[in-house]
């Protein structure tokens, strides 16, 4: 099985992946949060911070472009190769207003003739793997048949299904059954998403899809760091892994962000999820989402790892 990190706008930066790589080493390959080509030509700072290669040293990084016009998505890969990607990920999934009322992400999969195009002007266009990662719909699961006639024209390296229509955000139940039928008629190589949280949860999947040799975690590693090592050997992280962890994000932002306040609202952002593996951890929680300055943060956070026990030391 091959495991996937997810890609999280504002989670899974540079920063955050070699402080995962350093200390949690079962990650096939992390992808960077969408990049948004315009028609400037020019990547942001920030974008470009994150996807360029010594910022990326030792890991396997597969940059994600959100765009529905196929110049600019040419440009982008075009660009990502020079700097040495030799895959790109098209991002057809992010259910966002403001994304998907520019057609874009899971707006793009509302209109399928101009995605159709769209693939066919990129695959001619590039000499570059290009996978998928794509919802069922925008509305309706049932949209998804004539999407995966579309996808099945196309060489994709992969189609990374994250089985949920739009308008589920993250809520709801991935649906299954429509991945089981992804399976039967996908021509591609496919890789599953979707609420791989817990061991439970993965064996129940593995089970019950035993071909699928990838899948892609998300929330779940930001919870646990550990999961695919949990999920691979049954290796949970102690809190002095966690905590070394911790450590290395937080230093890492106080480096390229400038203001406590900047560095504490990456953290507070963390902890939503992280704090989800420790018992009874709404009093400290609340003690991190208060701190107003890296001191009192710190503080938090010490006394959290002092006197928190981890869930799956109890259970
Ligand atoms: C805060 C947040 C940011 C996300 N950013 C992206 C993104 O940049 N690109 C993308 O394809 N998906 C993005 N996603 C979706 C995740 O990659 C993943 O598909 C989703 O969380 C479901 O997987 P999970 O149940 O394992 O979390 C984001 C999700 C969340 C919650």
């Amino acid at each position: 099985m091959k495991y996937y990190f997810a890609p999280m706008e504002g989670i899974t930066g540079y920063i955050y992946r070699n402080a995962h790589r350093k200390y949690f080493k079962d990650i096939d390959v992390y992808f960077t949060p969408f990049i948004v080509p315009t028609q400037h030509r020019v990547f942001s700072s920030r974008e470009k911070n994150d996807f360029l290669p010594e910022h990326n040293q030792g890991l396997e990084v597969i940059p994600q472009i959100l765009t529905n016009k196929w110049e600019d998505f040419v440009w982008a890969a075009g660009e990502l190769k020079q700097y040495g990607y030799q895959e790109v990920n098209l991002n057809l999934g992010c259910p966002s207003a403001t994304v998907v009322s520019k057609g874009k992400g899971s707006g793009f999969i509302g209109e399928p003739d101009k995605l159709d195009h769209f693939l066919e002007e990129i695959f001619a266009a590039l000499d570059i793997k290009i996978s998928i990662k794509t919802r069922i719909g925008k509305d309706h699961p049932d949209e998804f048949s004539h999407l995966m006639e579309i996808f099945n024209k196309y060489p994709l390296s992969e189609l990374i299904i994250h089985p949920r229509v739009q308008k589920d955000f993250y809520r709801n139940e991935p649906n299954l059954l429509v991945f089981k039928e992804a399976l039967i008629s996908s021509k591609n190589p496919l890789c599953y998403n979707g609420n791989l949280s817990v061991t439970r949860e993965y064996e129940t999947f593995i089970r019950d899809f035993p071909s699928i040799d990838r899948v892609m975690m998300g929330r779940g590693l930001i919870v646990n760091p550990g999961l695919a090592g949990d999920f691979k050997r049954g290796d949970k992280p102690d809190k002095k892994r966690l905590k070394a962890f911790h450590d290395e994000v937080l230093s890492g932002y106080v480096e390229i962000i400038s203001g406590d306040r900047n560095v504490l609202f990456k953290m507070k952002e963390l902890w939503a999820y992280m704090i989800q593996i420790f018992l009874e951890g709404d009093k400290h929680a609340k003690k991190i989402r208060k701190s107003q300055n890296l001191l009192d943060y710190k503080n938090a956070v010490e006394s959290l790892f002092e006197e928190l026990e981890l869930k799956w030391n109890i259970l």
